[in-house]
């Protein structure tokens, strides 16, 4: 017989059971005159970081006992008080493989149901739609917003929800400097896009029903945002990739295949390393110095990590001393020109299905830094190798032209950009969108890249970038170490316990 418990913290619902006349004449039971019971509802742990909702029911022959048991379960399940009673819903029907709808109706509502969650739901009828609705709602309404779709969606939820907590505070995303006010409201992601990156690397696993047994247990997970400003116009915020050259270039050319559903990113991926296109530019950052730490570390950022605490503690007594003073802004800043294949800024591993360790998979999802992963031009081999590393268990950083940085900010401008502002009459002599004219075969690019922020394409190549320590919330708990007595989890214990 295995032994183990489940915590009240994990119990899903408990109701009283009607027993039928068939139940009634199984097992032991048929020996009762008058057998009454309970379920449990409960998370089980599964492989993978899978999450299932199990029950067990228990059986007695007085009510009064049975009845004891449900109201003290119950009561156990009202003192959890991070959980979500009432959320706002909004569904992407189009996105991943357009299985949005139907993810929702058969997989999550029925366990919200059962949770006695209340729900408000949205399916959107347009882009921007969710984004919209959320400066105009009851938002005190809600213990959560609920997103149901990919990356993209995320992110429109997440733009609604800063933006609506600005606006409300009359503060001015335009200056880069702003102080910003957190977004306390939590965010559940019900994967059903393409890469579902987020979801995966905060969860571990791109799965709808073990996202929303999160969400129904109130988990609560704090991630790093990345504010993105050219000049003093606010373009976008970030929370997983900001990728200029390769990721950038993929996006750009996916999107005009929307209709391919998530192939769009192996045909596009495939195409953007053939083309082998390198970018010149300028980047600088200040490194963050704050945080305890490297990119290089062999430890993943883990459930109650100690990174993060720890960095989410120096970032307040920084801000303690500091004061007003802005000292930030005296801090180093370390220059770096070059040509480049990708630039990609992380600020959490952007682990997927596509690549379970991610881009840099000792990032951090909270602890106020970005990884600042630059690639330079090298041949097509090479990159091949590095874009190989992503799938297995080699070091990705452990090449010649690889260079990996943990910054709390970051500038970029593109040698097109820097020549154009240097010599304005130039500009006409230009061609943009062809290659370089002098050597037609060496993958040059006298065009920009575009930034590829969280999927979606900036308008601008140069750009400056400020990480925001646990801006928002998440309904989830980070990766939970691999256990060996997760296993243990079984109804037969659950019963020994109760
Ligand atoms: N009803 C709609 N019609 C068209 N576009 C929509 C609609 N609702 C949302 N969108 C937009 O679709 C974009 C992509 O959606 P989503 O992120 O859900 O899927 P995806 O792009 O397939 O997945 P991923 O972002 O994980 O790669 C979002 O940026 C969102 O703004
Ligand atoms: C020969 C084998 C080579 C295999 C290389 C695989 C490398 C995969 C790395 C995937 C990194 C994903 C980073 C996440 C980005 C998301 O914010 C964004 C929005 O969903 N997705 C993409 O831009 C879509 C990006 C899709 C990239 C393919
Ligand atoms: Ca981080």
């Amino acid at each position: 017989k295995e032994n183990c418990f489940v915590p009240t913290s994990e119990i899903i619902a408990v109701e009283e059971t009607e027993l039928n006349k068939k139940q009634r004449n199984i097992g032991k039971w048929q020996k009762m005159a008058k057998p009454h019971a309970f379920t449990v509802y409960y998370v089980k742990k599964a492989r993978n970081h899978r999450w299932r909702c199990s029950d067990v029911t228990f059986w007695c022959v007085d009510e009064h006992l049975c009845n004891q048991w449900i109201q003290a379960l119950k009561e156990l399940l009202e003192m959890q008080k991070s959980r979500p009673k009432q959320l706002l819903v909004y569904i992407n029907p189009y996105g991943g493989k357009r299985q949005g709808k139907s993810i929702y109706e058969q997989k999550v509502a029925p366990l919200f149901s059962l949770a006695s969650i209340s729900t408000d739901v949205v399916i959107t009828e347009h882009a921007n739609h969710a984004k919209d609705n959320l400066f105009e709602v009851n938002i005190n309404k809600y213990d959560g917003v609920v997103c149901v779709g990919g990356d993209g969606m995320f992110s429109e939820v997440m733009h609604g929800l800063i933006g609506r907590m600005q606006k409300d505070s009359g503060i001015d995303q335009n200056n880069p400097k702003a102080p910003l006010v957190q977004c306390n409201i939590r965010i559940g992601i019900i994967p059903a896009g393409s890469t579902d990156c987020i979801c995966y690397s905060t969860v571990g696993i791109s799965d709808p029903v073990t996202s929303a047994l999160h969400i129904i247990v109130g988990d609560c997970q704090p991630l790093d945002v990345s504010s993105v400003h050219h000049n003093n116009t606010f373009l976008k915020y970030s929370v997983s990739l900001l990728g200029y050259g390769f990721y950038g270039d993929i996006l750009k050319d996916s999107e005009k295949k929307r209709w391919m559903g998530p192939m769009r990113y192996d045909y596009s991926g495939f195409k953007t390393f053939l083309s082998h296109h390198y970018y010149e530019g300028t980047i600088s950052f200040q490194p963050a110095k704050h945080t305890v730490g490297s990119p290089r570390d062999k430890d993943s950022c883990r459930t109650g990590c100690y990174v993060c605490k720890k960095s989410e503690q120096q970032l307040a007594e920084q801000h303690k001393e500091c004061g007003l003073k802005h000292e930030e802004d005296e801090e180093e800043w370390k220059v770096i020109k070059g040509k480049f294949l990708a630039i990609n800024a992380v600020n959490m591993s952007c682990a997927c299905p596509r690549s379970p360790k991610g881009l840099s998979p000792a990032a951090h999802l909270a602890d106020g830094s970005a990884d600042l992963i630059l690639v330079r031009k090298c041949s097509r081999f090479d990159f091949l190798r590095y874009l190989v590393r992503h799938t297995n268990q080699d070091d990705q950083f452990d090449f010649s032209f690889v260079d990996v940085y943990r910054v709390k900010s970051f500038q970029f401008t593109s040698k097109l950009s820097e020549d154009n502002e240097s010599n304005v009459t130039d500009i006409g002599k230009k061609r943009f969108g062809q290659f370089c004219r002098d050597h037609p075969a060496c993958c040059c690019n006298i065009a920009n890249s575009t930034w590829n922020c969280d999927g979606e394409t900036l308008d601008s190549s140069a750009i400056q970038v400020r990480v925001h320590c646990q801006f928002v919330k998440l309904f989830a708990r980070g990766i939970e170490e691999n256990s060996k007595d997760e296993a243990a989890y079984s109804q037969s214990s659950i019963e020994q316990l109760l």
